[in-house]
């Protein structure tokens, strides 16, 4: 529908190479949307790109000459509606063809044109706010009304997504912008702090540069927090896409959360702002061997932002994707989450359904990046009433991850406790009936070898989140010596400093296993045997 002339048709095949070359992580996130409305942002984004180019790249010469041309042709053309130049053409048309609103492109390129006229000198955190605004939130401001917004509210929090997107780019290109004597960080931070924008790619004292980020860090994530409505404040088929860079922009801060002052001169390597999870090394550290998780908290998330639960299992499943990140982060080595228990059949018919979805969708959506990633997927729980299409995505990922040992993430879906234990039992006396094993010689590892997932180890560290205090029928069996750890926040906000601080005060128990004393280390993360296993008797 887009291009009825060979010349339009090349317009928006230009902007989408555009997109693809300079924006690659954005491009591969567009695959998330439904096929009809990309042009549109190939178009405006390619546009976006080109006009970011003209104001960096080049002789320095002639560059405010070059960039005032671009911005007079772009403004004449959106009133005649003729686009001359290929990379305008298709904004050109999409502008008109979709009613947006030309106010906000002129913005844009008054934003653009005042960066690069100087470098960058932002008092407050408020000034940068606006930089961020005119140079990429209105470009998402722009194309809001193409993704069905559902209130007056959703084009600022999707441009706050926008502004949340930058800020992984500031932290990215923060040593580079630096030794081009550009700052884009708020002068009353670093005067706070006693510094001076040279100190940050210095080697002075630690301290203060930490405190510096982590102030940073206080700031995106109150963008965050505002961005995070935009992922249902859009029409259904376009939340995907943006619970993809929110994704995306989550891993950058929690990267950003563990460098800390390495940022300033490391930068933060690889993009991941399509929200796709990246291998990178193990942080070092003690940690445990096998971290069990009760994913706690998405429907009192969901009440506390006055939306429906279904939202709150959207953004749990976001917060999912993000603790396998920290988990490969932090180098543990099993991971295993409640995601839906035998007891939650009782939650009404709409809910479950709902959790089945989100399971879904996220598991075929991951199944790919987790397989490259090393991650191997396994389900335990019952296998005969989940829905079929969860169920087969499921079964996918499982046989297509087998071979992979990097993190064993353990899905329990279906999952209880006593139907554990009860169905072992019942495969015990079936061996006793048939003559195969004696019932006086049954001891733990007869009957470990009819859980779920025999191989599945002992958990050494047991996290819920939002609060409760309980285990609500979780692995009894492996959680015989576990750890404790309960976090009062709801699992959507779960992030990898919570995992972080949850690993330390692990790693600061003494586990005694009822043998006396043995401290969680990182090599002791296979605990002493339980007990003494009874000597085989003579059949
Ligand atoms: C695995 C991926 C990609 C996503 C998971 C994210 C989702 C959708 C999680 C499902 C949310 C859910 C139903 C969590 C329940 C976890 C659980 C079984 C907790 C135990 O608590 P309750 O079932 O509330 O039991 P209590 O009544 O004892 O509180
Ligand atoms: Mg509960």
């Amino acid at each position: 529908m887009t291009g009825n002339t060979p010349e339009l048709r090349e317009s928006y095949e230009a902007c989408e190479t555009e997109v693809r070359e300079r924006l690659p992580a954005l491009w591969t996130a567009t695959g998330l949307l439904p096929a009809e409305v990309r042009p549109f942002m190939y178009a405006i984004h390619g546009w976006a790109v080109r006009t970011d180019r003209i104001a960096d790249e080049g002789p320095s010469e002639g560059r405010a000459q070059r960039l005032a041309r671009w911005r007079d042709d772009t403004l004449t053309e959106l009133r005649t509606g003729e686009g001359r130049h290929p990379l305008r053409r298709a904004l050109v048309d999409t502008v008109h063809r979709r009613d947006l609103d030309p106010a906000l492109i002129e913005a844009h390129l008054a934003a653009v044109t005042e960066d690069s006229a100087a470098p960058p000198a932002f008092d407050t955190v408020a000034d940068q706010r606006r930089f961020l605004r005119g140079i990429t939130g209105i470009v998402g401001e722009l194309w809001a009304p193409l993704l069905e917004p559902r209130g007056p509210e959703s084009a600022r929090q999707v441009a706050a997504l926008f502004d949340a997107c930058k800020m992984a780019d500031l932290f990215e290109d923060l040593p580079d912008d630096l030794k081009a004597g550009r700052c884009y960080w708020p002068q009353d931070d670093l005067r706070d702090l006693g510094l001076t924008p040279g100190d940050l790619l210095g080697d002075g004292p630690r301290a203060p540069l930490d405190a510096f980020v982590d102030r940073q860090l206080a700031h995106w994530r109150t963008l965050l927090a505002e961005a995070t409505p935009a992922t249902w404040a859009v029409g259904e088929p376009y939340r995907l896409f943006l619970h993809s860079l929110l994704l995306g922009t989550q891993l950058h801060y929690d990267e950003v959360t563990l460098l800390r002052s390495r940022v300033l001169t490391e930068g933060v390597p690889h993009p991941t702002t399509d929200g796709r999870l990246t291998r990178r090394e193990p942080w070092p550290g003690p940690r445990p061997g096998h971290v069990a998780v009760i994913m706690d908290g998405n429907r009192r998330w969901a009440d506390a932002h006055g939306v429906p639960a279904r939202h709150g299992h959207h953004a749990g499943a976001r917060a999912t994707m993000r603790l396998i990140n920290s988990a490969l982060r932090l180098g543990i080595r099993h991971l295993s989450v409640y995601a839906f228990s035998t007891e939650n059949w009782n939650r009404a018919q709409e809910e479950t359904t709902a959790i089945f979805d989100t399971l879904a969708d996220w598991i075929t959506q991951g199944t790919r990046r987790l397989h490259e990633l090393g991650v191997q997927v396994r389900w335990c729980g019952r296998r005969d009433r989940v829905d079929t299409s969860l169920a087969s995505a499921l079964a996918l990922v499982e046989s297509m991850t087998h071979a992979n040992d990097t993190l064993t993430l353990t899905l329990c879906v279906d999952y209880g406790g006593r139907d554990e234990l009860a169905a072992a039992a019942r495969a015990l006396a079936a061996e006793a009936v048939a003559g195969t094993l004696r019932a006086d010689d049954i001891g733990p590892a007869d009957l470990a070898r009819h859980l779920y997932v025999p191989e599945l180890p002992d958990v050494d560290l047991l996290i819920r989140t939002s609060g409760e205090q309980r285990i609500s029928n979780f692995l009894p069996w492996q959680l015989g010596y576990a750890e404790l750890v309960f976090d009062p926040t709801p699992w959507p906000d779960y992030d990898l400093t919570r995992l972080r601080d949850a690993v330390t005060a692990y790693t600061t128990r003494e586990r005694r296993f009822g043998a006396g004393a043995f401290t969680a280390s990182p090599e002791a993360c296979t605990p002493p045997p339980r007990s003494p296993e009874p000597a085989p008797s003579p059949r």
